[in-house]
This record gives structure tokens, sequence and C-alpha cells, in this order.
């Protein structure tokens, strides 16, 4: 697998190809806005979406889809609610057998579908892997030591995507639990905003790690009733995710939910924004997901009431706070 094609050229997208670059690969970029594909290839830099990370100037960004398809792997990194639209016309580019691997992190609101049911849809007969763990983009980027859980059915893809994309830096450890991989992913976006809303109202750190816990057994309860493995969560899309996320502003997610706790209007907020926070769209996928499997999620469904139905904080800090006491294991 020496041609990675990476399709979609925000944050993740563009590291992703600094990490192929790290393992060796050539490697073109895809990106939908022409400023991004100047910017890349005139400065080496993403500035809209990656400011003052210097790029490999080996890395080639590209406005034409089919250039980025032609490749031995595709990363498929363009934001979740995209996904499918990504997909659909990607599907006559790509050589029949070349592995998609998912990236994004979230829950199609229009269908409740995982990334990989999405995928499944549109590209029947592609071997499909998932990509998630503690990864913000820039540290990547600079080539931070990392590690991500790569999960795919069939073992051998998964070792040749791991080879193809792993280097010092960059540690891909192999599963076949797609289902967890991409729950863990999704669900810690949501919690994420809510572990930001505890730090914005200040209600100390006891407050956000107990959050963590009840809301790795959320994503637990939710995953193994999809058929996810419990030690899925245990690892590194799981809890180590969930703990890099809940615990830095450098998460999108965390910062809006900070900026929410601290008062600030959602609309206010997401004007002033250009990148993704997805556990914003993800909330109501959650929720929604949660009832269809009649699984309780207190948690995200707080975060959905705020987002959503336009709940008070305080009163939905209060109504969690005050729910009867569980058996610690339920
Ligand atoms: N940033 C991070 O640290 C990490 C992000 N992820 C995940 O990666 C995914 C991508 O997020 P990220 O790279 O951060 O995105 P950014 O927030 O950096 O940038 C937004 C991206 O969305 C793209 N976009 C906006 N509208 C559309 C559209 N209609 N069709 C296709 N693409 C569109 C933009 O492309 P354009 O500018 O061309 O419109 C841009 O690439 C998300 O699911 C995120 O959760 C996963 C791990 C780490
Ligand atoms: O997924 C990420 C880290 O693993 C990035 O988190 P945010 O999307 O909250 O910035």
């Amino acid at each position: 697998m020496q041609r990675i094609g990476v399709i979609g050229a925000g944050a993740w997208g563009t590291a992703l190809a600094m990490a192929a670059r790290r393992a060796g690969r050539d490697v073109v970029l895809w990106a939908r806005e022409a400023e991004v594909v100047t910017a890349i290839n005139g400065r080496h830099e993403n500035t809209p979406f990656l400011p003052g990370v210097p790029l490999d100037h080996d890395i080639r960004a590209t406005g034409d889809l089919a250039e980025a398809a032609q490749a031995d792997a595709v990363l498929l990194v363009t934001p979740a609610q995209h996904i499918r639209a990504t997909t659909s016309r990607l599907k006559p580019l790509l050589a029949s057998g070349t592995p998609v691997v998912l990236c994004a992190k979230g829950i199609e609101i229009a269908t409740g579908s995982l990334m990989t049911e999405v995928a499944a849809g549109e590209l029947p007969d592609t071997p499909v892997a998932v990509l998630s763990g503690p990864t913000f983009a820039a540290e990547v980027a600079r080539g931070l030591p990392t590690a991500v859980t790569l999960a795919c059915r069939d073992a051998q893809v998964s070792q040749r995507l791991a080879q193809a994309l792993g280097s010092l830096t960059f540690r891909p450890y192999a599963s076949d639990d797609l289902v967890g991989a991409e729950i863990g992913g999704a669900v810690k976006n949501v919690l994420a905003i809510a572990c930001g809303i505890v730090a914005g109202r200040a209600l100390g750190d006891n407050a956000r790690a107990a959050l963590i816990t009840r809301g790795l057994a959320e994503i637990a309860r939710l995953g193994q009733s999809l058929g996810a493995r419990p030690e899925t969560f245990m690892g590194l899309s799981g809890l180590g995710d969930l703990t890099l996320t809940c615990g830095s502003l450098q998460s999108r997610n965390m910062s809006l939910g900070h900026a929410l706790g601290q008062g600030q209007p959602l609309a206010t907020i997401l004007a002033g924004r250009t990148s993704v926070a997805e556990g914003v769209y993800t909330a109501e996928a959650v929720v929604r997901l949660a009832a269809r499997c009649q699984v309780d999620m207190p948690i995200c469904q707080a975060v959905d009431a705020i987002l959503n139905h336009g709940a008070d904080v305080n009163a939905t800090i209060q109504s969690l706070l005050s729910r009867p006491l569980k058996p610690e294991g339920a």
C-alpha cells in the first residue's frame, strides 16, 4: 500500500496525510475548497483548518476526487454528516477491492446509521476499516506520539493498513470490533460537550471525573447492545479517546460545552467557528439510537436536551444529580 488517498482536508485529513508521509507513503489529499488546495500546495500549510503546522512538501492536494481515489487505500475523513454524499461520489472512482478507512466520528442524523453502515450501503463490495482513538489532529500533524485503534474484519487488510500508516510516532493497534470502535468515537464527542459544560460551570474535577466514568458506562451499554465487545471500551477508541477529549479544551466539543456552561447561546458559539464539533450533530442521533436499543443514556440525553430542546443548563444538571442511584456496574 504505497499510495494513500485522503478524502477530506480538514484538520484530521491533513494530519493523517502527514502521518502517512512519515510512514513513507505517497499521499494525495482531496479538499472540497480550492483555497485549501492552494494553501497546501502553495504554502505547505492548511491555513483554514490546521494553521501554523508546516506540512510535508510532498503532500499533493487536489480538488479532483478521482485523483485521490486512484490509491492503494483511501482514508475517508470528511465530517460524519457528509460521509454518505462523499462515498456516493467516490463509488464510481474506486478500483475494486481498494480498502476504505472510515476516520469520521459520528452517527448519521438522517438515518441513525453508523459510518460502517453508511459505507456498506454506498460501497457494498469494498473492504472497510475504522480508525479511531485519542488523536488531536495538531499533535498528530506535528509528529507527537499517538496510538489509535484500527478495526477491520479482515485481519490481513488490517495488518497491511497498520504497516502502511504506522511509524515511530503513529501506532495503529489492530482490532476486529468495528462497531465498538465507532461507537466509542461517536459518543465520546457528546460526553465531551457534557464535560465542557461541567468545566464551564466550574463544578470541579471530581464532577468531571464522575461524568467521564458514568459516560464510559453509557458508551459500553450502547455498544454492547449493538454487538460490540466490552474490552473495546477499555481501549484506545473508548477510554483513551474519552479521557483525551473530556480533559482538554483543545477538543472542539469540550470547548463548545465550556462556552455553553458559561452561558453563551449555541447559535453564537457555532457562528464563530469554522471547524466541526461532531457532538452537536451526534447527540440527537445517539439518543434516538439508545431509544431503539432500549439503553439508558442520561448524560447524552441531557446534552441533547440542552442542544436541541432549549433545556436550561442549571436545571438539567440538577435533574441529572437528582436521578436515583444505581449499583456501580449498572
Ligand atoms: N480534528 C481532530 O482533531 C480530529 C477529528 N476527527 C474527526 O474527523 C472528521 C473531520 O473533522 P475535521 O478534520 O476536524 O474537520 P475540520 O473541522 O477541521 O474542517 C471541517 C471539514 O469539513 C469539510 N466540509 C464542510 N462541509 C462539507 C461538505 N458539505 N462536504 C464535504 N466536506 C465538508 C470541510 O471541507 P471544505 O473546507 O473543503 O469545505 C473541512 O474539511 C470528524 O468526524 C472529526 O470528528 C477525528 C480525530 C481527530
Ligand atoms: O476526536 C478527537 C480527538 O480524538 C478530536 O476531538 P474534537 O473533535 O472534540 O476536537
